[in-house]
């Protein structure tokens, strides 16, 4: 939703023809044994020669990411696996029940994958490709020449430039053993310090700590838990782990270790101090505020333990209230980078249920007004390109089986779950709960201890979850009022994306009746009708169709569905005489508003521009309440636009009604001439478009000199139109003015 699709474009589908082939190809050598055609150092100097260039290269051209056919990670127990030797793997294979150990003979190289060229005991060598690891995995020590691993059911493949390397997708399948550890074969192995006392490796644990090394560091922990430590070593190893285990975001280790060393004395301030932060960025902040009660009664002097109380606290009240300071969330996307802001979600009356037809879908609990929030969701995962800056961070991501193509952050944001789950199994349903389209689980979840995250149903589900996200929607809607105004559309490509969960229980229709906006990594839901209670709520996953001669469907194959709103539903019935008709006066209407900005004749102009908007009323044969009719709104709200600066009170007004009622929305009142006393009402909320709130700005400045009673009424839909637009109204006054040099009311150079 929302992301750059490149699927259609020719420039990526030849590439992507080339790759199939290259794919075809490889999978035609499946089975055969390796025969290397390079020696050892070749394969190394080759390696070592591509790392130097890249790092030299100034601009760097764009990654891209291919997939490869799905496939399971290994769920056997490492104790089942037989070793195998470089020798003994086949091309195009997952070597079920084997393992190999392998030692990195070169520093690693970062493109799509960290790389490494390995070598077995043998010597025999091969890239070694890690795909969805942290990038500091090449930079923390934990991949280093020298570095032993162990790949479980490895997986030979053919790579792009022709060489074969060992790709590595789902993160269980690869262990980074110790040099200590008795895996490691006596040839490789360093110096013996298996008898070391727990005391030995808590120390060396401490030095890893300082120098960042945290990974490393939580080893020798765990080497020390292992080396018969006494109760209180025990302890403070463990409060020593939990510390590195929140720098890292494992966050549930941390909370396991606290829990152990509570578990011999509750009242601990390092592990009660421990636990509530995991719990904070667990998100489980009324658990976190309770151990932080327990915290302040036992040590009431400890002032970080305070000011964290009062951020859980400030959490746990947004949450449950979904009343945040806009202003400054809005402060805050515009100044972190990247933009993920420290907040709450809020849920409010809304649930997910089955549906009839469509799966499971969010629903209203309660009765609704337009406007109204119905939740503010932080981001599960959020992946950030800096359109200001350069495209180092954008990557063309290609799924061959599915023929999709997108580009963006898509596959960083794959990483960021994959890694997020995979420290974090206690999250693992909110993520793989959600749509999968006919994937099916590998339905493993734990294997020696460690964490399964199939690599192929998060892509899976982000693919059909996702959504692309400006930095805020205030400033994404400030652009398309700033761009022409009779050009705007919903369709948004961003480059950004990210994984709500709530919002990703929320059907299609393009005759939508919520709004989602962005504030940072922050999404708002608001309500753009009147909703009673039990209304399915449904947001655009693509920009609607008005008028196409040959397109008579919206394109919504990726999700495996035809979209059957009234707006599809017309379409679809629209003989193509009509929807001839309607490109041809879409572009009549663009030359005649041209012409219009130059011509001396402006009234012969503007009824030329009322002719052609007449003409192409005809070619709707639902009344407008039915259909919101796309093709013409906006043209009557640059009508409205040019009666306000043309001083003609009457004029303006009508056709700022037009623009309206064209989207659907019954109004009373408000028409001239005006009798005092009589309300401006909506009476039936239509299809939100971003304009709308200069159509109600426009009204309010026209009613000021001719209905002031109802410039303050228009002004106030004005804001509503904003908060569903923008997430917010409290930036409204920042954004719009009555007294603005611009007709629609934006402020002039506003950003
Ligand atoms: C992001 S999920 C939405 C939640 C989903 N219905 C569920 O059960 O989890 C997208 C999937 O929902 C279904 N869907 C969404 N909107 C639909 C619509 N208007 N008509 C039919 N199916 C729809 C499609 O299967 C689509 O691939």
């Amino acid at each position: 939703m929302d992301i750059h699709d490149v699927s259609q474009e020719s420039e990526y589908l030849q590439l992507l023809q080339r790759q199939k082939k290259t794919l075809q190809n490889a999978q035609s050598r499946k089975g055969q044994a390796h025969k290397p055609t390079k020696s050892r150092n070749e394969i190394i100097m080759q390696f070592m020669f591509h790392h130097m260039m890249s790092n030299n290269r100034a601009v760097r051209a764009i990654r891209s990411s291919f997939l490869p056919p799905a496939y399971y990670p290994s769920v056997a127990a490492s104790s089942e696996l037989k070793k195998a030797l470089i020798k003994d793997l086949t091309l195009e294979t997952h070597h079920r029940g084997s393992y190999i150990l392998v030692r990195a003979v070169t520093p690693t190289h970062r493109m799509t994958a960290i790389m490494a060229v390995v070598e077995d005991e043998r010597g025999d060598v091969f890239v070694l490709q890690l795909y969805n690891q942290e990038k500091d995995l090449a930079t923390d020590g934990r991949l280093v020449e020298g570095t032993v691993m162990l790949i479980k059911e490895p997986y030979l493949k053919i790579m792009a430039d022709g060489n074969c390397g060992l790709r590595v997708d789902h993160l269980s399948d690869i262990r980074f053993i110790p040099e200590y550890d008795p895996l490691v074969p006596s040839v490789w192995r360093g110096r013996p310090e298996d008898h070391a006392s727990a005391m030995f490796w808590k120390t060396k644990g401490n030095g890893l700590f300082d120098k960042a090394a945290y990974y490393l560091a939580i080893d020798c922990y765990s080497k020390a838990l292992d080396s018969s430590p006494t109760l209180e070593e025990d302890i403070t190893i463990r409060l020593n782990r939990a510390l590195t285990c929140l720098k890292t975001h494992q966050f549930d280790a941390a909370l396991r270790d606290v829990e152990l060393a509570l578990a011999n004395d509750d009242s601990l301030e390092k592990a009660l101090f421990r636990k509530s932060q995991a719990l904070y960025y667990l998100h489980r902040f009324e658990e976190s505020c309770e151990v932080h009660k327990v915290l302040s009664k036992a040590y009431p002097n400890n002032t970080s333990a305070k000011s964290e109380f009062n951020r859980a606290t400030a959490r746990l009240a947004e949450g449950r209230s979904g009343k945040y300071p806009f202003r400054q969330l809005q402060r805050e996307a515009t100044k972190c980078r990247p933009p993920r802001l420290d907040r709450a979600t809020y849920i409010g009356p809304v649930s997910v249920r089955s549906t009839e037809s469509h799966g499971r879908g969010l629903f209203t609990t309660e009765a609704v007004r337009a406007g109204d929030l119905l939740f503010c969701e932080k981001a599960f995962a959020h992946a950030f390109h800096d359109e200001a800056g350069d495209s180092s961070d954008l990557s063309l991501l290609m799924n061959l089986e599915t023929q999709t193509m997108t580009m963006g952050t898509q596959a960083e944001l794959i990483s960021l779950v994959v890694q997020k789950l995979y420290k974090n199994p206690s999250l693992m349903s909110t993520f793989t709960d959600l749509y999968h389209g006919s994937y099916t689980p590998v339905g493993i979840s734990e294997v020696d201890g460690i964490t399964v995250v199939d690599t192929f149903l998060v892509e899976r589900i982000v693919s059909l979850n996702c959504f692309g996200c400006p930095v805020s929607s205030r400033a994404s809607h400030i652009c398309t009022i700033n761009s022409k105004a009779h050009e705007e559309t919903t369709d948004k490509q961003f480059h950004s994306c990210g994984i709500w969960p709530l919002a990703s229980y929320i059907n299609h229709s393009c005759y939508s009746n919520v709004r989602r906006s962005f504030i940072g990594d922050m999404m708002v839901v608001r309500a753009t009708r009147d909703l009673p209670a039990n209304t399915e709520l449904t947001f655009c996953y693509k920009a609607p169709l008005d008028h196409d001669t040959k397109i008579k469907h919206l394109d919504l194959q990726h999700w495996g569905f035809q979209c059957s709103c009234a707006i599809c539903q017309d379409l679809h019935e629209t003989g193509s005489s009509d929807l001839t008709k309607r490109k041809r006066l879409t572009a009549d209407l663009a030359k005649a508003f041209k012409s219009l900005s130059r011509t001396r004749r402006h009234s012969a102009a503007v009824a030329e521009i009322e002719g052609i908007i007449d003409t192409f009323e005809k070619t709707y044969r639902q009344p407008s309440l039915e259909v919101p009719r796309l093709g013409i709104w906006n043209a009557y709200l640059s009508l409205a636009a040019v009666h306000a600066t043309g001083s003609q009170p009457r004029k303006a007004i009508e056709f700022a009604f037009r623009t309206l009622e064209s989207l659907g929305y019954i109004i009373e009142g408000g028409r001239l001439p005006h009798t005092s006393g009589m309300m401006l009402l909506v009476r039936r909320w239509g299809l939100l478009m971003d304009g709308l709130v200069g159509c109600w700005m426009i009204l309010c400045r026209v009613y000021c000199d001719v209905a002031a009673d109802l410039a303050d009424q228009a002004e106030d839909y004005a804001r509503t139109t904003y908060r569903m637009c923008v997430g917010e109204d409290e930036t409204f006054g920042d954004t719009y003015s009555r007294f603005s040099d611009r007709v629609d009311g934006l402020i002039v150079g506003v950003k």
